[in-house]
C-alpha cells in the first residue's frame, strides 16, 4: 500500500509535474502541491524507516527525495529572485525521475518477497497436507489394524466355536456309533397271535405287520427263534444275548432279547441290537500278550512254589524219617532203612550185625542234672555210635526211643557188633558228658548183639532177640554195679 502512496504521489501527475509547472509557470498552487506531495512521500518513508531501519529501498529513496526536497528549495529560491524560469528548469528540474525507478526496484522486492511467501505459505501447505496425509494414512492403518485384530478375534472366537462343535459332535458320534445300533422290536404276544406295538409302526417302514409268531420270529436272528418261540409259549422269562462280529466294521453287535413281563406271562419281548466297537487288531494283540505275561508270570511264580514245596517236601520226609535230639533215624526212619538193607544184604547173601545199646541208669543223669544234661549224654551217645559206623556203606544207627539206640552193621556178625559195644564203651569212658557239672561223671552203657540172616531170619524176631540179649546184659551190670552205675 505504501509503495502504491509513493507512485501516486512521486509517478505521473506528482511532484516532477507540479515542480515542473511551479518552474516554468511560477505558479505557487503547483509548488504548494509539490511540496505536499514530497512531505507525504517523505513522511510514508520515515514511517517505513522506523519499521524497518535498514530497509535498502526505502534509504534510497529517502536520500532521493532529499535531493527533491533541495531542487523545489532551490528553484523556489531562483524563481522568486527572478530567474529565467527555462533555465531554472534546464539547470534543476530535470525529466529524469529517480524517485520512480527506486520505487520500481522497491515494489520489484516487495513482490518478490510477497512471491517467496506466498511459495513458503505454499510449501507449508503442502507441509501440512502432506502431514494430514501421514496423519491420516497412520490412522488409517490403525483402523486396518485394529479391524484385522478385531477380525483375528472374532476369527478366532469362530474357530473355538467351530472346536466346540467339532468336539460335540464327536462326543455325539460317538455315542451314536454306541447307540445307533440300538433297534427295538416289540411284539405284544397274544397267545399265539403276535400284533405289532403300534408306537413302533414307523419301524416296519409300511411294511404289514407280522400276524404269527413264525412271522414275527422270522424277524430275529436265527439263533434267538427257538429260545424266543419256547419261552413265548411257556410263559417264561428269558435273558440271552448274544454277540456277533460285523464283517467289514469295526463294530461287534450285542443282541440281547429280554421279555416284558406282566401276571408271569410274556406281554413282549423286547430285542436290542448295541453296536460296540471291536477291539481293534493291536489291541487284541496287546491283550493277548498281557494275557501270556500275566499266564508265564503265574506259571513262573507256581513253578518256584512248586520247587519249594519239593523241597520242604524232602526236607519234611527227612525230618518224618530223622530224631530231631541226636539226627539218627526215628523208628520210622530205622524201619525202611532196615528193610532196604535186609534185601540188600539177602541179594549179596550177607548177614547183618545187630547191636542194642541203652545207657545205664539213665534216670539218674535227668535226676540228678536235669533233663538238658540228659539230653546231653544221648547226643554223646549218638554221636559214639556215628562215629563208629560205616558213613557210606549200609550201617544204620537209629533211637528206637528214650536212651534206646540199634546199630546195624552191614555184612557183619555179631561179634562185630559186640567189638562195635566195646569201642563205644572205650570212647564214653574218655568223654565228659558235655556242660554237665560233674566232669566225672560218664555215659555207661549195656548192649546186646545179635547176627541177623536175611536168607532165614525175620528181622522183627531178630531184633527182640537182640533186646533180650540186651536186658540180660543190663541185669548183669546191675547185678555187678550194686545199684551205682553213675561214677
Ligand atoms: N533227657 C532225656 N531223658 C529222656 C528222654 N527220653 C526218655 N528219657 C528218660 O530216660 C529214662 C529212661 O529210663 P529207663 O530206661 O526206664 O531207666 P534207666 O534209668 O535207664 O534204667 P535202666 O535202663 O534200667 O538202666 C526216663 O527217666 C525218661 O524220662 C529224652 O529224650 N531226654
Amino acid at each position: 500500500g505504501d509503495v502504491n502512496e509513493l507512485r501516486k504521489l512521486l509517478g505521473y501527475g506528482g511532484f516532477i509535474h507540479n515542480l515542473k509547472n511551479y518552474v516554468l509557470r511560477n505558479d505557487d498552487t503547483h509548488r504548494e502541491s509539490a511540496q505536499v506531495q514530497l512531505s507525504s512521500a517523505l513522511t510514508l518513508v520515515d514511517r517505513v524507516l522506523i519499521a524497518h531501519p535498514g530497509h535498502e529501498h526505502a534509504n534510497t529513496l529517502r536520500v532521493t527525495l532529499q535531493r527533491y526536497q533541495n531542487q523545489l528549495d532551490t528553484a523556489q529560491t531562483l524563481i522568486e529572485s527572478g530567474a529565467d524560469p527555462t533555465t531554472v528548469d534546464r539547470m534543476i528540474v530535470t525529466n529524469d525521475n529517480p524517485a520512480l525507478a527506486a520505487i520500481e526496484r522497491w515494489e520489484a522486492l516487495e513482490q518478490q518477497s510477497i512471491q517467496r511467501a506466498e511459495h513458503s505459505s505454499q510449501l507449508m501447505h503442502f507441509g501440512a497436507v502432506l502431514l494430514a496425509l501421514v496423519a491420516a494414512t497412520m490412522c488409517w492403518r490403525n483402523i486396518r489394524l485394529a479391524r484385522r485384530a478385531r477380525d483375528m478375534d472374532s476369527h478366532f472366537t469362530r474357530l473355538q466355536d467351530h472346536e466346540r462343535q467339532v468336539g460335540r459332535l464327536l462326543n455325539s458320534l460317538s455315542t451314536v456309533r454306541d447307540t445307533a445300533g440300538i433297534a427295538i422290536f416289540e411284539y405284544i404276544a397274544n397267545d399265539q397271535t403276535i400284533s405289532k406295538g403300534s408306537s413302533l409302526a414307523s419301524l416296519f417302514e409300511g411294511d404289514a405287520p407280522p400276524t404269527t409268531l413264525d412271522a414275527a420270529l422270522g424277524l430275529f436272528p436265527a439263533e434267538f427263534r427257538e429260545p424266543l418261540a419256547r419261552n413265548l409259549r411257556q410263559s417264561v422269562s428269558l435273558d440271552s444275548h448274544r454277540e456277533f462280529d460285523l464283517a467289514n466294521h469295526d463294530l461287534r453287535l450285542r443282541v440281547t432279547l429280554e421279555p416284558i413281563l406282566s401276571s408271569g406271562r410274556v406281554l413282549c419281548m423286547v430285542q436290542r441290537q448295541l453296536a460296540v466297537p471291536r477291539d481293534s487288531l493291536e489291541e487284541q494283540r496287546k491283550t493277548l500278550s498281557e494275557l501270556a505275561d500275566t499266564r508265564a508270570d503265574r506259571i513262573r511264580k507256581l513253578r518256584s512254589g512248586l520247587k519249594k514245596a519239593q523241597i520242604d517236601l524232602v526236607n519234611l520226609q527227612k525230618a518224618a524219617h530223622k530224631d530231631p535230639l541226636t539226627n539218627t533215624f526215628n523208628r520210622l526212619g530205622f524201619g525202611e532203612r532196615l528193610r532196604s538193607e535186609v534185601q540188600r544184604a539177602r541179594r549179596k547173601d550177607q548177614t547183618l550185625g545187630i547191636l542194642m545199646v541203652d545207657i545205664d541208669h539213665f534216670k539218674e543223669v535227668n535226676d540228678t542234672f536235669g533233663h538238658a544234661i540228659g539230653d546231653n549224654a544221648l547226643q554223646l551217645l549218638a554221636n559214639t555210635l556215628e562215629g563208629l559206623v560205616r558213613s557210606q556203606g549200609g550201617d544204620i544207627v537209629g533211637r528206637l526211643g528214650g536212651d534206646e539206640f540199634i546199630v546195624v552193621l552191614a555184612d557183619a556178625t555179631a561179634s562185630h557188633a559186640e567189638r562195635t559195644l566195646k569201642m563205644a564203651r572205650a570212647m564214653l569212658n574218655e568223654e565228659p558228658i558235655p556242660e554237665c557239672p560233674d566232669i566225672n561223671v560218664r555215659v555207661q552203657i549195656s548192649g546186646g548183639s545179635v547176627t541177623l540172616n536175611p536168607a532165614t531170619d525175620e528181622p522183627g524176631e531178630v531184633i527182640k532177640l537182640a533186646d533180650a540179649a540186651l536186658y540180660r546184659q543190663k541185669e548183669v551190670r546191675h547185678l555187678n554195679s550194686n545199684g551205682h552205675t553213675i561214677k
